[in-house]
């Protein structure tokens, strides 16, 4: 079958299960698989797709025989993966698997499936971190495999990290009957073709009932748009992690500053703002400089008395404090450009990597660039 094929099969098979597509449909994307794509104009408000409960792929869709295998408290998302790993090409969700991306793409794409995992060290600070928890969540649903009858069936942890990790980029959260018992990290359902939009920072509105899932437009789009939901307000460290790619644009982008303000404060200072609760986590977005960074700064630019009356007694010092803080910070800034460019640098000259994962960082680092630049420039205004 060519890919039209099976579009339009995934389509009509979606629809027997009560999928109604109004006006949209799946189609190849360049540099990100499948999206959805208008195939006639579209309002704003128009009921764009709706999927009703019964065609989601939820914990109680899941095989008893999954179910049993697996220890009392594996996570849905565990489940939900090894069920996926388990389904034969004469699956009754053959026409949905059909889409899924392969197995080469997940693994170059994703930073858990990274082969080269040296490349890690590239990652911006709140991405290693998120990328740390990952991997622990999942060294945790592998163990509750291998401890299983499920682990004679799924022998190979690359196997089950695909699987894993397509449940992680393409599940919904979903509130039911079924699963109110559930901690909220366990409403993970799977749903046909809405898996197959797109991430932007602003999009079309997704909403939920018990009974199932509705996307609405959130705008005009014209024949041929393709048309995005938002996953939620990402940062790009968090989409690249999480979902493999990093947006151009992307409102809800912010960077962290720790690298570049940790190495100036004193073990004292350090000490200092631990103890007060503002020991990292500095983070600039594009227009503001975080409180917390503007606390850190303080404690640089006064004696440390008069720091615990402007953070306590909310004085900001006033114009002479703010000039002083903005021109350490500006200097601060610089330094940290000069490491970022490094950065850029080495990761221009590596040969050892997929030209995919070193664009990806190369640009991410580009970005964390310009944030930078912009906000030396508004600062010296
Ligand atoms: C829920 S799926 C969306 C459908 C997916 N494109 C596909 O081919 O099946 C999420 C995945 O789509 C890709 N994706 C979503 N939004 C993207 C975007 N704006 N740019 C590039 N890739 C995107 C990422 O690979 C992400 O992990």
């Amino acid at each position: 079958m060519d890919t039209t094929e099976v579009f339009d099969e995934l389509a009509r098979w979606a629809r027997e299960r009560g999928v109604e597509l109004n006006g949209v449909a799946p189609r190849s994307l360049p540099d990100r698989g499948i999206g959805i794509v208008a195939t006639k104009p579209r309002k704003v408000n128009d009921l764009i797709l709706h999927v009703p409960a019964s065609a989601l792929r939820t914990l109680d869709t899941v095989r008893a025989k999954v179910k049993k295998s697996l220890p009392k408290g594996t996570k849905v998302h565990a489940i939900l993966a090894a069920d996926l790993a388990l389904d034969k090409p004469t699956s009754k969700y053959a026409p949905w698997n059909a889409v899924l991306p392969s197995r080469e793409s997940v693994s170059t794409h994703l930073p858990l499936a990274w082969t080269d995992r040296a490349l890690h060290r590239y990652l911006p600070k709140p991405a290693l971190a998120l990328l740390n928890k990952q991997q622990s969540k999942f060294t945790r649903d592998w163990a509750a495999i291998q401890q299983s009858p499920l682990a004679t069936s799924i022998p190979k942890q690359e196997d089950f990290l695909y699987f894993w990790l397509l449940a992680n980029t393409r599940t919904f959260y979903h509130e039911s009957a079924q699963n109110a018992g559930l901690p909220k990290d366990d409403r993970m359902v799977l749903q046909p073709v809405a898996d197959l939009f797109n991430h932007a920072d602003t999009g079309c509105e997704v909403a939920f009932t018990p009974d199932g899932f509705t996307i609405t437009a959130d705008r005009e789009y014209a024949k041929g748009d393709e048309v995005y939901i938002c996953y939620g307000k990402h940062s790009n460290d968090f989409l690249l992690v999480e979902y493999g790619f990093v947006l151009a644009e992307n409102r809800w982008d912010e960077v962290c500053l720790d690298d570049a303000i940790l190495p100036e404060l004193s073990r004292q200072q350090k000490a200092v703002l631990e103890e007060r609760g503002f020991l990292g986590n500095y983070v600039l977005d594009q227009r503001t400089v975080c409180y917390r960074t503007q606390v850190a700064l303080r404690l640089l630019c006064v004696p440390a008395g008069r720091w615990e009356r402007l953070v306590y007694e909310g004085e900001d010092g006033g114009e002479a404090v703010q000039q002083k803080v903005d021109r350490l910070f500006v200097k601060i800034l610089r330094k940290y450009h000069g490491k970022v460019e490094e950065t850029i640098q080495e990761l221009e000259e590596l040969e050892d990597c997929q030209s995919w994962q070193r664009e990806v960082l190369c640009l991410r680092w580009q970005q964390i660039r310009g944030l930078v630049n912009q906000t030396i420039e508004r600062l010296e205004a």
